[in-house]
């Protein structure tokens, strides 16, 4: 099985292209207004417009109201969503659309999680705390037993110096990162980025996942 690589934060188009480029299989939109990385629905159709066929666009909420949710979808087309604050299911559910569910294992019980979110597409583990926003660089203990229910993306401080150890010790579905390929909050950086989807293709080659 392949991992499938994630670079979240994305705000220029030119940023996307040369993820998808570099072999991402999806890029992030952060739409939580408070974040550095916060893209304005212009801004996402625009990115999303410029990257190649066969990239998905995850769009990423905290909390927000169902409302402002529907008003984005309606303009930005998202392929999946993900949510990183306490949604529960049959929000996550209600716009019609894969998701993807955050868990804060600074704190978070992804079994609880998990058990909560049946129809969750993935759980994308991160090393925030439960509630606080994500790009945090923090990471979580890799070594820990991990729930079998669901395909798990690890998240929380990645980078092209640690997420060889990541895909080894946890065995993911898939592989997230923002602030470690970045050069200032919400700019990737060509090399980072690259950098980061030829070690994951690297390891790999190596161990077969
Ligand atoms: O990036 C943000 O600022 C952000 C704000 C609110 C909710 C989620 C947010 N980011 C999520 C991510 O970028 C990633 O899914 C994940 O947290 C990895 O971030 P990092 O530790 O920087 O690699």
């Amino acid at each position: 099985m392949r991992t499938r690589i994630k670079i979240c934060g994305i705000t220029r188009p030119d940023d996307g292209v040369f993820a998808a480029e570099a072999g991402a299989d999806a890029i992030g939109l952060v739409f939580h207004e408070a974040s550095p990385r916060a893209v304005s629905p212009h801004q996402a159709a625009q990115i999303i417009a410029a990257l190649p066929p066969l990239v998905v666009a995850v769009g990423l909420f905290l909390d927000a109201e169902p409302q402002a949710v529907r008003e984005i979808l309606a303009v930005v087309p998202l392929d999946v969503l993900q949510f990183h604050g306490s949604e529960p299911a049959d929000y996550c559910t209600s716009f019609g659309r894969r998701y993807m569910k955050s868990v804060g294992m600074a704190g978070g019980d992804p079994w609880a999680v998990a058990a909560a979110h049946p129809r969750a597409s993935a759980l994308l583990l991160d090393g925030h705390a439960p509630g606080a926003a994500g790009g945090s660089g923090e990471s979580f203990d890799w070594g820990q037993a991990l729930p079998d229910s669901h395909r798990i993306i690890i998240a929380g401080g990645l980078g092209p110096d640690n997420v060889a150890e990541a895909v080894r010790k946890t065995r993911p579905w898939g592989v997230d990162c923002s602030s470690a390929v970045e050069s200032a909050p919400g700019i990737k950086d060509d090399h980072q980025v690259a950098a980061f989807t030829e070690e994951v293709y690297r390891v790999q080659r190596h161990t077969g996942h």
